[in-house]
């Protein structure tokens, strides 16, 4: 897949494209924000790659780097369910071609919605547009679907997807982070067509798990993540540089650890990996969340927090043997 980064110059009030970026054979273009790239998404996905293969036009995702609630100041600690070089994998797992990460700064968000069509789309070569029912872009927002039309100037043919329900919800970002805060990993997975995955490096703890028996590789998360409910989940994991990624079953504490410490604010990750025995600092893992098993609980004493944790590996085990 093809990646081109656009801004928008403030100074000389215009997009800057790359030039290679402009084909030909026109574009298909999958417009959104995708955070998660869930059912919803993946329909406006599907439908820009098959418009696109059935029309000779090359299958592209147009995307926002940062989310744009960040940089209008709306939402300060904005955590997301897929960074950035994640969205990208999947999109190309999906069929696009190409993926244009348009800079999302105070000058782009001044831009109105006809110069966006105008001045981006139509000199890109784009033909199809697909986006989400609830999709607007431009200047607070004014762009819509009929925008996209008169502006295109009958040149940019425009497809809008419905809803997507699952069990009489509608799939959006929000619920899926509702259902992650809730401890509902595995209805989450339902509308992520994946499981939730957080990647991060294993950092140094307190040297406290091998003591316990448990060894538990700490994880520092390499982007700004959305946790899920503190508490304990059944993963697999993969590390990321192994030449032939191995998929490990484990499982994982996320929360403050009341046990061992007090007064803690920032969430830890720590996972134990099952029938395993290797030096880990320094490594990037992939961990998927499968089941909740528990929440996160403050114990009497050390023997009991190994005796539960003990507990847990079984029934992470269990559960993962089952997939
Ligand atoms: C499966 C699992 C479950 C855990 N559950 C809890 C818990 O309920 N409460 C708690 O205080 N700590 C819990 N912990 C965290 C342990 O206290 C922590 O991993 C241990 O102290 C090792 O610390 P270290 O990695 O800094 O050496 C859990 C850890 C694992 C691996
Ligand atoms: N089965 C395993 N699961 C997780 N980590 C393991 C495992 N076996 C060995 N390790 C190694 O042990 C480290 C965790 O040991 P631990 O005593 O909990 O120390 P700390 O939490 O201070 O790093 C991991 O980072 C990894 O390098």
């Amino acid at each position: 897949m093809e990646l081109y980064e656009i801004a928008y110059s403030e100074q000389s009030n215009r997009f800057i494209i790359p030039e290679n970026a402009v084909k030909p054979q026109g574009l298909s273009l999958a417009i959104g924000f995708f955070d998660g790239v869930h059912l919803g998404h993946r329909e406006v996905i599907r439908r820009a790659v098959s418009l696109g293969n059935d029309r000779g036009q090359t299958p592209a995702v147009l995307t926002f780097d940062p989310h744009p609630r960040v940089v209008l100041g709306k939402d300060q600690y904005h955590s997301v369910l897929t960074p950035m070089e994640h969205k990208l994998e999947l999109f190309a797992e999906n069929g696009v071609e190409e993926s244009f990460i348009m800079s999302f700064d105070k000058a782009f968000s001044q831009v109105t919605a006809e110069r966006f069509v105008r001045e981006l789309l139509l000199p890109l070569g784009v033909r199809t547009v697909v986006i989400g029912f609830d999709f607007r872009f431009g200047h607070r927002g004014q762009g819509d679907a009929e925008l996209l039309k008169q502006a295109g100037e009958g040149r940019i043919d425009v497809h809008v997807v419905e809803p997507v329900y699952r069990d009489g919800f509608k799939v959006s970002s929000s619920r899926i982070r509702e259902l992650l805060s809730e401890g509902s990993s595995s209805e989450a997975s339902g509308l992520l067509a994946r499981p939730y995955e957080v990647r991060g490096e294993v950092v140094h703890g307190k040297a406290l798990g091998r003591q316990l028996g448990f060894p538990t590789a700490n994880i520092s998360p390499a982007f700004s993540y959305f946790l899920p409910k503190h508490g304990v989940y059944a993963v697999t994991v993969t590390l990321e540089d192994d030449e032939e990624p191995a998929v490990y079953h484990g499982v994982i504490n996320v929360g403050l650890r009341p046990t061992v410490d007090t007064g803690a604010v920032e969430p830890k990750l720590e996972v134990h990996l099952l029938d395993f025995n290797r030096d880990l600092y320094g490594r990037n893992l992939k961990v998927r969340f499968h089941d909740f098993l528990r929440p996160e609980m403050k114990f009497g004493s050390l023997d009991a927090l190994i005796e539960q944790i003990g507990k847990d590996a079984e029934a992470a085990r269990n559960r993962l043997a089952l997939l």
